[in-house]
């Protein structure tokens, strides 16, 4: 199918530190790839180049074969690349389906002067992002709390909003950080259900960053390991979890031995 996302030579320093070392990988179009690594690989930084929020010292991201390189996540935005973000505390007192309908609008820069100008478009507009707000409700099966305000859902329907919001876009690749964090079991399956589905029926791909190794497991093929800034290995979840190099750097990366822990318990199973 080809790559939707490539990251070239990726450098970011910050002051002498190199947190992402001259990385390189490549995300396939239509996978649900996971990106996994001890504390402190280059995860977060990674991500955060690849979705705008920083730019890389050197190197190059392409999305779809184009150079993306430093645009900021607004432009990636409009491109078809999506973060999932915790709801922000502002948005907590608006309803759900406000939550969904201000997605377009926010990022549309529809301003004051168009909606003085323009009504009748406008209502034309709101009308449809109510529509798709609703098929949106509707395939994640959370119509029942539409009214309700984001602030009063649990952890779970929380996640299964923000995943929602990357719907009222035309998403290409969405990208998950530890999206499981804080999720009970029974609304986890409906999070990885609603992940395959929206990657299956509406071709979604993503790039998930989890500590969940269950979740990874479950979710991701294929993984790849970062470990000190650059990528360590990538493939199917049991090979990792069985490679002595990977588990090797989990011992070297996390001295409580949390994260190692997990893993051999997932190899286990
Ligand atoms: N803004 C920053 N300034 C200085 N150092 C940073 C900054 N952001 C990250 N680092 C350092 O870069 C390294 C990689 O951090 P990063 O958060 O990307 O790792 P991670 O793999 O996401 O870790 P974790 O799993 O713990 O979230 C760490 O040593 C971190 O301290």
């Amino acid at each position: 199918m080809g790559s939707i996302i490539d990251v070239r030579s990726v450098t970011k320093r910050f002051g002498g530190f190199h947190a992402v070392d001259d990385c390189t990988l490549s995300i396939e179009k239509g996978s649900i790839t996971g990106l996994i690594g001890p504390n402190g690989a280059g995860k977060t930084t990674l991500f955060n180049m690849v979705a705008g929020t920083y730019v890389p010292t050197s190197g190059q991201i392409l999305l779809d074969g184009e150079d993306v390189t430093g645009l900021p996540a607004h432009e990636l935005f409009n491109r078809g690349l999506l973060r999932t973000f915790q709801i922000a505390h502002e948005f907590s007192h608006m309803t759900v389906t406000e939550n969904l309908m201000m997605v377009p609008a926010g990022q549309s820069g529809e301003n004051l002067a168009s909606v003085w100008l323009r009504p009748a478009r406008v209502t034309q507009e709101e009308a449809e992002v109510r529509k798709k707000a609703e098929e949106v409700l509707d395939f994640l099966k959370i119509t029942h709390v539409k009214n309700e305000l984001a602030g009063n859902l649990s952890g779970g329907q929380k996640k299964l909003l923000e995943l929602g919001r990357t719907m009222m876009v035309d998403a290409k690749v969405v990208l998950l950080d530890e999206i499981a964090a804080g999720v009970n079991r029974t609304l986890l399956n409906d999070l990885v259900s609603n992940i395959e589905r929206l990657n299956q029926e509406l071709g979604y791909t993503f790039f998930v960053i989890e500590h969940d190794m269950d979740m990874i497991a479950r979710l991701c093929d294929p993984v790849i390991v970062m470990a000190a800034g650059s990528v360590m290995t990538e493939g199917h979840i049991e090979d990792i979890q069985k490679n002595e190099a990977v588990i090797e750097a989990y011992f070297g990366g996390s001295p409580t031995g949390e994260a190692t822990t997990e893993l051999h318990k997932e190899a286990e199973q």
